[in-house]
C-alpha cells in the first residue's frame, strides 16, 4: 500500500516537469499504479488506517507526487450534495470551463508541500473534463464547487504546477 513515504516532496523534479501522455490502452502496471493512488486517498480518509500508517488526508494524488511522470491521477471527494467523485483517470483534459472563479476557503495544501502557505488560490468554478477511466473508457465530467477545484489542482501536478503558483501577491493593504 502506498503511504507518506512514497510521495515526493518540493524540490523533487518531478513536481516541476509536464507529465507525459499515458499510452491506450492502459498498461496493467499503469492501471495498478492508479488503483494503488486510489487506494491511498480512500485508506488517508479512514481515521484508523490513516492513524495506523500516519497518512495525511487526502482527496486528491497525482502521478508526479510518485515521482511517476505519467498523465493520471485519482480523486476520491464528496460534495457538497453528498455526491461521491471517486475517479482513477489517465490523460485527464479540461474541454470547458466557466469564466467566473472560486477559490477554497482558507486556502489551499498539498501533499507534497510540507508547510502552510496562506492566499486564496484562484480556480474556474465549472469545468467540463474528459479522461480515460480505470476501465479504458472516455468520460466526460461536468463539475464545480469542491470537485471542480480538486480536479484542477491535480491537472496543474500533471503540468508541474503547485498551487501556490497561483496565489497573487498583493501589495499590502495600506490602511
Ligand atoms: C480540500 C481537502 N484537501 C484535503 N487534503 N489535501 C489534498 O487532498 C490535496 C489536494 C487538495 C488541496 C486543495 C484542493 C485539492 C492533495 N494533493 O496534494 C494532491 O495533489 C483533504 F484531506 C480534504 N478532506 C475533506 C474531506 N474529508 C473526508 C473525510 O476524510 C478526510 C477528508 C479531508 N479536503
Ligand atoms: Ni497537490
Amino acid at each position: 500500500m502506498l503511504t507518506m513515504k512514497d510521495i515526493v516532496r518540493e524540490g523533487h523534479p518531478a513536481l516541476r516537469q509536464v507529465a507525459e501522455e499515458v499510452l491506450l490502452p492502459p498498461s496493467d502496471e499503469d492501471k495498478e499504479t492508479l488503483r494503488q493512488m486510489l487506494e491511498f486517498l480512500k485508506n488517508s480518509q479512514d481515521p484508523e488506517i490513516a492513524e495506523q500508517y500516519e497518512l495525511r488526508s487526502g482527496v486528491g494524488l497525482a502521478a508526479p507526487q510518485l515521482g511517476i511522470n505519467k498523465r493520471m491521477f485519482a480523486v476520491h471527494v464528496t460534495d457538497d450534495k453528498d455526491n461521491l467523485y471517486s475517479y482513477g483517470l489517465f490523460n485527464p483534459k479540461i474541454t470547458r470551463h466557466s469564466v467566473e472563479t472560486t477559490h477554497l476557503e482558507g486556502g489551499e495544501g498539498c501533499l507534497s508541500v510540507d508547510r502552510d502557505i496562506p492566499g486564496d488560490v484562484p480556480r474556474y468554478k465549472r469545468i467540463t473534463l474528459e479522461g480515460t477511466t480505470l476501465e479504458n473508457e472516455k468520460v466526460r465530467l461536468r463539475l464545480r464547487e469542491l470537485p471542480a477545484i480538486v480536479f484542477q489542482h491535480e491537472l496543474d501536478h500533471l503540468n508541474g504546477i503547485m498551487f501556490y503558483d497561483r496565489i497573487e501577491d498583493y501589495a499590502p493593504e495600506t490602511d
